[in-house]
């Protein structure tokens, strides 16, 4: 039987100063999961020389085709690159002739982004919304500057710019995580978005380190002629045919735009991608949160509510600080998750587990439990202690050395960190700490 508490990355021989389990995980699976769904895979027609999205999207419409100095609302925005690429979306940065500044147009299929566009219009005109525009934590979410029909099928969103990324910044780092003072003002600045969004009825649904994206004020207010010279010429990739034909669809364009992105300012975050947010009162069946951060009752088929931003607010806290993944199994799927979760927290309520099919509820019994408390869960993964986490594995699998992060915070730190976390990582929803309980926690006060 594979054990599923014994990391499989052991034996291989690592010579990055990053987190492996995490760089694993971030690159490695991604990239796998992204070619096995891949349209290319199944058919391919066409190809393109940069890394950018699948020309086939195109074809099939999911995307609306753009070009460099394409227009829009009427000559107001005006293209100058790309920043990235979703399932639905392209997303571009333009110049806003009006306001002279530079913004991100989110141009998205309607079948997926009215939703998005909905919650972000609650956001900027319910009566909700605007009894708490004063409220600290609104500036920590991505706030929708305008939004406009592009074609019958698409619409835009225009956001603010914004930089890389706090996991993908953290990954720059000796040992994978941020310095400790940007690592508890980031923490601080989340729990703060969360607190508005929560004020203003809305869950966020997909709270993840990808999720949230550093502020680029800098490249916002930059003046045009500035920012083409700082951008240079985009690399651009012919989109060719695979058997030399002329392109003729006119939904598929001439070229990709390899995407840019900024590294944004480390002291400042935005909340992003409302994608999937709901409203308090209109909770979804499922969840779309990368399985490791995917609170318990999602994966026990238990009703969803609010409070699985806490959750996840819980496995972020614990991976920003730490550097380390809360879920450390390498094919984080349901079934590693669930009984990785049960070593660190316990058994699930006996209620869930008998609401299970036969077959699940025999696997979830017979878990062997690992048995590590949450608090010493939580030091050894900050001292990133590879030997100790994995205790009687040491002698199967040597461990490579690799660089550490600095220890930083004080025993007394860590005690409230852990006391917030363990606030938030419960299985039952109602006792998690909601963000307001969570602001008053000793970790923010430092
Ligand atoms: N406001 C922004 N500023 C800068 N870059 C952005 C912005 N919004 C999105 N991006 C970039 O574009 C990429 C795709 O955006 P986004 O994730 O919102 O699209 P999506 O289709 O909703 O994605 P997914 O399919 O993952 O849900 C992001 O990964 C990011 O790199």
């Amino acid at each position: 039987m594979i054990d599923l508490f014994r990391p499989p990355w052991l034996p291989i021989r690592i010579a990055s100063c990053r987190s492996p389990r995490r760089v694993f995980r971030r690159t490695v699976l991604s990239q796998f999961a992204k070619l096995a769904t891949s349209p290319q895979r199944r058919q391919r027609q066409y190809v393109c020389g940069v890394e950018a999205e699948d020309p086939h999207a195109y074809s099939r419409r999911v995307y609306f085709p753009v070009e460099l100095r394409s227009v829009f609302r009427n000559g107001r925005y005006v293209v100058l690159h790309k920043l990235g690429w979703g399932g639905y979306a392209t997303v571009w940065l333009a110049r806003d002739t009006l306001s002279d500044s530079n913004v991100a147009l989110k141009i998205i299929h309607k079948d997926v982004g009215t939703h998005e566009l909905e919650i972000m219009r609650h956001l900027r005109d319910s009566p909700i919304a605007h009894a708490n525009i004063a409220h600290p934590g609104r500036k920590y979410v991505v706030q929708l500057l305008d939004d406009f029909d592009v074609s019958t099928s698409h619409n835009c969103l225009v956001l603010d710019v914004m930089g890389r990324s706090i996991a993908s910044r953290a990954e720059e780092y000796t040992g994978g995580r941020l310095p400790g003072s940007i690592a508890r003002e980031v923490t601080h600045q989340v729990a703060l978005g969360l607190d508005y969004l929560w004020k203003c009825r809305v869950a966020h649904g997909d709270l993840y380190g990808g999720n949230v994206l550093f502020a680029a004020p800098t490249i916002s207010a930059m003046a045009e002629e500035r920012l083409k010279s700082y951008l240079g010429d985009p690399e651009l990739g012919a989109v060719k045919r695979l058997d030399g034909g002329p392109l003729a669809e006119p939904s598929v364009p001439r070229y990709l735009v390899l995407p840019r992105t900024f590294r944004g300012c480390d002291a400042e975050i935005r909340i992003a991608d409302l994608g999937a947010a709901y409203l308090h009162d209109t909770p979804p069946g499922t969840l779309h949160t990368p399985i490791h951060m995917r609170a318990p009752e999602a994966l026990f088929e238990q009703p969803l509510s609010p409070f699985v931003d806490m959750w996840s607010m819980g496995c972020l806290l614990f991976e920003t600080v730490t550097g380390r993944s809360f879920i450390s199994s390498m094919f984080a799927d349901r079934w590693s998750t669930m009984e990785e979760i049960q070593s660190y927290i316990g058994p699930p309520p006996v209620d869930w587990i008998d609401k299970l099919g036969d077959t699940v509820r025999e696997r979830i019994n017979e878990v062997g439990l690992r048995n590590i408390e949450l608090d010493r869960y939580l030091r050894l993964a900050y001292d990133q202690d590879d030997a100790a986490l994995i205790e009687e594995d040491e002698d199967d699998y040597p461990i490579e050395e690799y660089e550490k992060a600095k220890l930083e915070f004080t025993d007394a730190e860590l005690d409230a960190l852990s006391l917030t976390v363990s606030g938030l990582l419960t299985y039952d929803p109602a006792l998690r700490n909601t963000p307001d309980a969570l602001l008053r926690s000793p970790w923010f006060r430092g």
